[in-house]
């Protein structure tokens, strides 16, 4: 069974004319990384939004272990955390970074040591445990990243959803937390659902991709085969699209 599916999943913005999102059906099953690709407006982050449960879809549904996601309860907000664009906003600039990572373990009301929970979190992205005590302003913006990502994994879930993760990062951060990603991925057992317009980055985290044009799955299945020969002409455009450096000498 999916862990987590879109089921024919339809959604309009109050008082919008047309539809966002018509017919998305995706499965997503463990370990399955999957990527949410298309372009701008296509609607991947509206879909990112009612696969986490923040929005409620006009038609179809959203489950999670086969169950609406809107009254999965404690166990869906355990095993699906998410990670945003930007580092920069998504953390409280007035909570130290111990209280930030630990927030998730104070909503669930999970028992346990709070602090040994969140130094193997710090520990698992690269920070020292004694980062618990600095303010969010005082790191870089893949340190603020690193931060992003130990709050999403201090409860254990089994799904990141990642809303472009690395896109606000230059180039070589971007690498390092794209390792990271990696490293997650292998080691946790963690299922990444990622929106990213850059194609390498799709291809090095997600097994599985899905094309997005204009609220509509055009072309889903293998990355290597999606990005490698896609059969939408829309997929093809993507592909094309992206800038190749001139071969040298
Ligand atoms: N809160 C909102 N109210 C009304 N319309 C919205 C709202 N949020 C997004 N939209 C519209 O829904 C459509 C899809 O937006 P969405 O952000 O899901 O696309 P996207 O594929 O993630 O785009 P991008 O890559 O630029 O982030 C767009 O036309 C957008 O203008």
């Amino acid at each position: 069974m999916s862990l987590l599916e879109a089921r024919d999943v339809g959604f309009a913005y109050r008082g919008a004319s047309a539809p966002v999102l018509s017919d998305v059906s995706v499965a997503i099953t463990e370990g399955r990384s999957t990527a949410l690709v298309g372009e701008s407006g296509a609607g991947k982050t509206t879909l990112l939004r009612l696969l986490l449960g923040l929005a409620r879809p006009t038609s179809g549904a959203v489950l999670f272990d086969g169950v609406d996601v809107r009254s999965a309860g404690r166990a869906f907000r355990r095993s699906v955390q998410t990670v945003f664009q930007d580092p920069y906003s998504s953390l409280d600039p007035r909570q130290r970074v111990g209280r930030i990572v630990s927030e998730p373990l104070r909503s669930l009301g999970l028992p346990g040591d709070r602090g040994a929970a969140v130094a193997a979190a710090l520990d698992a992205v690269g920070l020292p445990a004694d980062v618990v005590d600095r303010y969010p302003h005082e790191f870089s913006g893949g340190q603020r990243q690193r931060i992003a990502i130990a709050r999403a994994i201090v409860c254990e879930p089994r799904v990141l959803l990642a809303d472009e993760p690395v896109s606000a990062l230059d180039v070589s951060t971007r690498v390092r937390i794209v390792d990271l990603l990696a490293e997650l991925r292998e080691t946790r057992g963690l299922t990444l659902v990622m929106v990213s317009h850059d194609l390498a980055v799709v291809a090095t985290l997600c097994a599985h991709t899905a094309v997005l044009e204009r609220g509509r799955i055009v072309e889903q299945g293998e990355t290597a085969s999606v990005l490698g020969a896609p059969s939408h002409p829309y997929t093809r455009r993507l592909v094309s699209a992206v800038p190749r450096l001139p071969t040298l000498g």
